[in-house]
């Protein structure tokens, strides 16, 4: 009676599903993507359910309440990422920020990101690129006005080529191989491949070819980042003095940073190449997905469209043309993009912690280098927490105070906590003023007598969750007595 009466009183493993042998529960993540399968069974085993996924065991969250004590009140113990396959070949050493481990060096890399890289000036600081960028993206759509255009390829060109610009400076010659390598290895990180679930089987590594591939992009993208490091010393050693403060690119910060920072670790060649590697691949396809998706809602729900369409029209009618200085008045356009932002957060799943130490959650036992996942899509869906959870309804951030900065744990499309994404004031724009564009200037119409409700909205597998199928639509210009420079 003793005995039994201490055991129980030590807090247990959360539920979970009966686990076969070896496999454990991969097989019950077969068939759908990830983030569904595990709103299924949360739905029978609890908002803190424990899987084995091959060898790691996993704790999945799908509750604010749980969310708030993992990602925020033991936000140390769960600070660390575990590290996958991918990341640990393309992290230079670790010193990747998405990534890492959380330590010193992680705490340096994330301070330069927040201070010097994604800081309200110099966010504000690349403004005009990323007006000339989408004004360039409106000149090119109003040349196929009336005929079908893929609309996702436009809009992901489009994010890359501002992020490349506010990093490089200019668009780069290798751009558009830069940009299929990042996307490759983006999908490759997304850490349900079978080498991640079996880390220590080191041979199946090299059966499915896995670290070949892996190895090959990263030369391949580490040729292209040192001609770009390189071309920047050079010219910057050329111009007496360097660049101003207003007018340099990420590379450039990040090599006044190196020669001249206050630093407590030296900032090497490859820290830089690793940071230029995260902000496009956790900046760009994460705001473009975010506009696709908005864009493929807007088209489902027509009356969300017209009343957008009016906001931004009225807003800008004056000046003739969007411009980033009039986007704080969109308040309904910025109820648009968190309600995308809910019903499609482009990492469902946030980025994946582990437990450095032993730790209680919920009344249960976590036991240490578990890995966590928290699912923000099923949190964001939960009808518990939100009314008429599925729909696509921008009108209920409105009058509403809930927001996406991290303090809302029912809304975490950008995390919580100490790791919560840096990125934030620079994607609101990057999502805002070409969702504006392609508002202020265009009606939209779906090929081939296509109505609205038959417009697919089949999502893909990846870090980022974007749409299956491209988005194709029909431009019509709305305002034909504007010439658009073309
Ligand atoms: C719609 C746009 C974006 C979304 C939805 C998004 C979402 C996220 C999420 C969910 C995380 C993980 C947070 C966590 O696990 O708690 C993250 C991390 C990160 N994001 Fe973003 N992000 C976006 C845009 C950006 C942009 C534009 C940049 C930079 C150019 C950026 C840079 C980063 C970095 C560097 C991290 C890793 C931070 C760390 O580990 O300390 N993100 N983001």
């Amino acid at each position: 009676v003793k005995k039994s009466k201490s055991s129980s009183s030590v807090p247990k493993l959360p539920p979970g599903p009966w686990k076969l042998p070896i496999i454990g529960n991969i097989h019950q993540l077969v068939g759908s993507l990830p983030h569904h399968n595990l709103r299924k069974l949360a739905g029978t085993y609890g908002p803190l359910m424990h899987l084995q996924l091959g060898q790691v065991s996993t704790m999945v969250v799908s509750s604010p309440e749980i969310a708030k004590e993992v990602l925020k009140d033991h936000d140390i113990v769960f600070a660390q990422r575990p590290f996958l396959l991918a990341s640990q070949i393309f992290s230079y050493g670790s010193t990747n920020i998405v990534f890492s481990p959380y330590g010193d060096y992680w705490r340096q890399m994330r301070k330069i990101c927040v201070m010097e890289l994604l800081s309200a000036r110099r966010v504000q600081s690349f403004q005009g690129i990323r007006e000339e960028e989408v004004l360039n993206l409106v000149k090119s759509i109003s040349k196929d006005t009336g005929l079908s255009i893929n609309l996702s390829k436009k809009i992901s060109s489009l994010t890359y080529g501002m992020v490349a610009r506010a990093a490089f400076g200019k668009r780069n010659k290798d751009q558009e191989e830069f940009i299929s390598l990042v996307e490759e290895a983006t999908f490759l990180a997304a850490g349900f491949s079978i080498v991640d679930l079996y880390p220590s089987v080191k041979v199946l590594e090299v059966i499915t070819g896995m670290r070949s591939r892996l190895e090959k992009l990263r030369n391949r993208l580490d040729k292209i980042l040192e001609s770009i490091v390189n071309e920047h010393r050079d010219g910057n050693s050329s111009t007496e003095g360097g660049k101003s403060r207003e007018t340099e690119d990420l590379v450039d910060v990040l090599l006044r940073v190196q020669k001249h920072g206050d630093l407590e670790f030296a900032l090497t060649d490859d820290n830089i190449k690793a940071v230029i590697l995260d902000m496009f691949s956790a900046g760009s396809e994460t705001s473009s997905t975010t506009v696709e998706w908005a864009m493929s809602e807007l088209i489902k729900n027509p009356q969300a469209m017209r009343r957008a369409q009016a906001e931004v029209r009225n807003v800008f009618s004056k000046k003739g043309n969007v411009d980033s200085s009039g986007l704080h008045e969109l308040h309904y356009l910025n109820s648009i993009t968190k309600e995308t932002l809910r019903l499609h957060p482009s990492a469902p799943l946030l980025v994946p912690r582990e437990s450095s130490e032993p730790c209680v959650i919920n009344g249960h036992f976590v036991p240490a280098k578990t890995k966590v996942i928290v699912n923000a899509w099923a949190i964001a869906r939960d009808p518990k927490h939100w009314n008429e959870a599925e729909r696509f309804y921008p009108e209920r951030f409105l009058e509403s105070r809930i927001d996406f900065k991290g303090n809302d744990f029912q809304f975490i499309p950008f995390g919580a906590g100490r790791r919560i994404c840096p990125g934030m004031i620079f994607a609101v724009p990057n999502i805002e003023l070409p969702l504006a564009q392609l508002l202020y200037h265009f009606d939209w119409n779906l090929p081939n007598g296509m109505k609205e409700e038959e417009l697919d909205m089949e999502e893909s597998f990846g870090v980022t969750v974007r749409r299956k199928n491209d988005l194709i639509l029909i431009p019509i210009r709305y305002h034909e007595s504007l010439s658009y420079g073309n």
